[in-house]
């Protein structure tokens, strides 16, 4: 297997592990853990291939950096940020976290959130080409695609590719709902039932309509994000959305323009267990070539 294929087993191990995790009495994955056996086994496993990963990309950055400095004279500096400083905020992975070691733990938790970010944006920024020689090179053209906006919102609240998240209170307090809640429990949000419900989407909430977020007079309709929930709201809230949403109207565009798109029936399709909501089988589909670029 190459380096690349290790590296992407390894976050789905770390991925299910997460996910086991959540659904599993808490004493069975520690013992688990402790004894290394079976789903705990693969997690322990892949944290030794992303810890070998990243330690290499950071000591080969590192001389990077410094043998440009020796034949300039210049360079970045060191890139030794004081680990207190680096380290007041770890974000929600901590399992990823804790498996990171004492080298470079921020840096390290920089790269995994930014590894993750890239996985939960469903397009590939190698597909984005160049955006010099395109005719939609600015923001305001992606901007006024307001249907491509509402197609990407209407499959990201079916498919929200962070598909739930697990909270818990720092200090008791009671929610809308008037459920007490203190800071020993987990509050799981499931985003992806969230975004299926009758109660909150109306009577078509499983149809993918790109038409309920488009007004013919106002244009794109934005809802609250506590409604459209899949980048999460509040203070929390997702700091990447409008890169993600740039990223992806970019590459649709990029693809619409150049292949006509057919998707081979008869595929089997599920989800792969894990926090980051992806096909266990991907997706065939079979790309024809436009013969000249038309605008949509
Ligand atoms: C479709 C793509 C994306 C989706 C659905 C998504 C969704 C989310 C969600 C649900 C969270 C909250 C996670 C939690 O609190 O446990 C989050 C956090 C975050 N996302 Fe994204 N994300 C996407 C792409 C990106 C990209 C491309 C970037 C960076 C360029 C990014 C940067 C971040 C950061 C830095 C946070 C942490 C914010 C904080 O804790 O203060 N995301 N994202």
């Amino acid at each position: 297997m190459s380096k690349v294929d290790d590296f992407g087993k390894a976050l789905n191990d770390i991925g299910e592990g997460i996910m086991y995790r959540h659904v599993k009495p808490k004493f069975l994955w520690k013992l688990q853990r402790w004894v290394g056996f079976g789903q705990e086994k693969k997690v322990y496993e892949a944290n030794a291939t992303l810890n070998r990963t990243f330690k290499k990309f950071i000591l080969d950055k590192r001389e990077d950096i410094r043998s440009k400095e020796n034949s300039s004279g210049e360079g970045w500096g060191s890139i030794d940020i004081p680990h207190e400083a680096r380290c007041k905020h770890l974000g929600g992975i901590p399992l990823l976290l804790r498996s990171l070691g004492s080298f470079g733990v921020c840096l390290k938790t920089l790269m995994l959130s930014l590894t993750l970010a890239k996985r939960s944006t469903p397009i590939y920024q190698e597909g984005a080409g160049d955006p010099e020689r395109s005719t939609y090179d600015s923001m305001e053209f992606l901007n006024k695609l307001v249907y491509l906006r509402g197609a990407l919102y209407e499959a990201m609240r079916l498919h929200p590719p962070v598909p739930f998240e697990r909270l818990s209170p720092v200090k008791p307090d009671v929610l809308p709902s008037g459920h007490r809640v203190d800071p020993s429990m987990k509050i799981v949000i499931f985003i992806y039932a969230l975004g299926r419900m009758n109660a909150v989407w109306g009577e078509d909430a499983l149809e993918f309509n790109p038409k309920r977020w488009v007004s013919e007079t106002r244009g794109f309709i934005e809802v609250s994000s506590s409604k459209f929930f899949t980048f999460n709201a509040g203070p929390r809230a997702c700091l990447g959305k409008e890169v993600a949403m740039t990223l992806m109207k970019t590459v649709v565009v990029e693809i619409l323009q150049n292949y006509n798109i057919e998707v081979v029936q008869g595929q089997k399709i599920e989800p792969a267990p894990g926090p980051i909501l992806r096909m266990k089988h991907g997706l065939r589909v079979k790309l024809n070539k436009r013969c000249s670029s038309s605008a949509i």
